[in-house]
């Protein structure tokens, strides 16, 4: 880990979620194509149930949680929700209670399938986007209050400044990584969903005065939202740790392909080479659109000659859409 990052960090609490360092992975074929150097780093590994990209951010919202007493954890986000369920998976590890407010069609398959394998609280409500449940969140809050319990809010994809923290450590071991694999990393591509992944990659990368860029590949197209909501987030996350370091400007690009959760040839195809190329399999919502963005970034020259990948895990979006995507296979 990295002494900076670890000092800066130590006065919060954390609950450990990840009990390894994910690997540094070399794409050598997808490589070769793009005639650019392409490395993963496997956060699709962190370990607890799906894995991904939320349990970075869990081991310090569970550790607030925790450190408040609280004991049932509300949380927001899709039917399809990776957040959703990594959440009220960690929390049942702990010994939480947890409530999932989830939006869209239910349908038995992927991350809304295992909440109910798992025996999880689901509740679905009409919603164009997971933040227009915060409302709802605060109603059942009131509602579990009243029946003697101390719940505690998660936003939708734990897109807080205390959550945002958790990729600010994950800078803090990806840094220590190249360094000791004597790496030259030009870019760090991320996808970019509530923002809070992209915030902590931005914010950890200036703590630790990365010489990398960080990309942000926006899946929902809606750019300018997304651009706003980490700004947000990066100088409130900021203020909590009371640092005034000198961010760079967030770089996203469009890679929604028209709106969130639109499933397309084009990703579906690339899906599949990069998972008969490299074994390495991405998801039609969120990595499979950001692994796009980075090879068609890759290939005008806008990356760099090397460029390393944040793999944030969504398996369960195969199972979600896979019928969907073989048609357009
Ligand atoms: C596999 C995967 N990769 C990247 C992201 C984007 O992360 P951020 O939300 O931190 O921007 C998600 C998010 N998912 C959300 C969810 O509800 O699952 C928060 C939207 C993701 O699941």
């Amino acid at each position: 880990m990295h002494p900076k990052v670890d000092a800066l960090l130590s006065r919060f609490p954390r609950i450990t979620l990840i009990p390894w360092e994910t690997p540094i992975q070399y794409l050598p074929r997808i490589s070769r194509e793009l005639g650019v150097d392409v490395y993963v780093k496997r956060d699709d590994l962190t370990g607890l149930g799906i894995g991904g990209n939320k349990i970075r951010k869990l081991e310090f919202l569970l550790g607030d949680a925790l450190s408040r007493g609280c004991d049932t954890v509300i949380t927001i986000g899709a039917v399809h929700s990776n957040h959703a369920f990594v959440t009220a998976l960690a929390a049942k590890k702990l010994g939480l209670g947890a409530v999932l407010i989830l939006r869209g069609e239910e349908v038995l398959k992927g991350n809304y399938l295992l909440d109910k394998l798992m025996g999880i609280e689901t509740r679905i409500y009409e919603a164009d986007n997971s933040w227009e449940l915060m409302k709802v969140a605060e109603e059942v809050a009131e509602e579990l209050k009243g029946e003697g319990k101390k719940p505690y809010i998660i936003p939708p994809g734990g897109a807080s400044p205390v959550g945002t923290l958790g990729y600010i450590r994950g800078v803090g071991e990806l840094y220590t990584q190249v360094k000791k694999l004597g790496l030259r990393i030009d870019t760090v591509v991320d996808a970019v969903g509530s923002g809070g992944t992209y915030a902590g990659l931005l914010l950890g990368s200036a703590i630790v005065n990365a010489e990398w860029s960080v990309v942000g590949i926006d899946v929902s197209s809606a750019t300018e939202k997304a651009k706003e909501r980490v700004k947000n987030l990066v100088e409130k996350t900021k203020e909590l740790l009371g640092i005034n370091v000198k961010v760079q400007e967030p770089r996203i690009y469009d890679y929604g392909f028209g709106a969130y959760g639109k499933i397309v040839k084009e990703v579906a195809k690339l899906i599949k080479s990069v998972g008969t190329m490299e074994g390495l399999l991405l998801d039609p919502v969120y990595t499979g659109k950001a692994f796009y963005g980075l090879m068609d970034l890759a290939k005008k020259g806008d990356l760099g000659e090397s460029v390393l990948f944040i793999h944030t895990g969504g398996l369960p979006g195969i199972f979600h859409y896979g019928e969907e995507m073989l048609e357009l296979l």
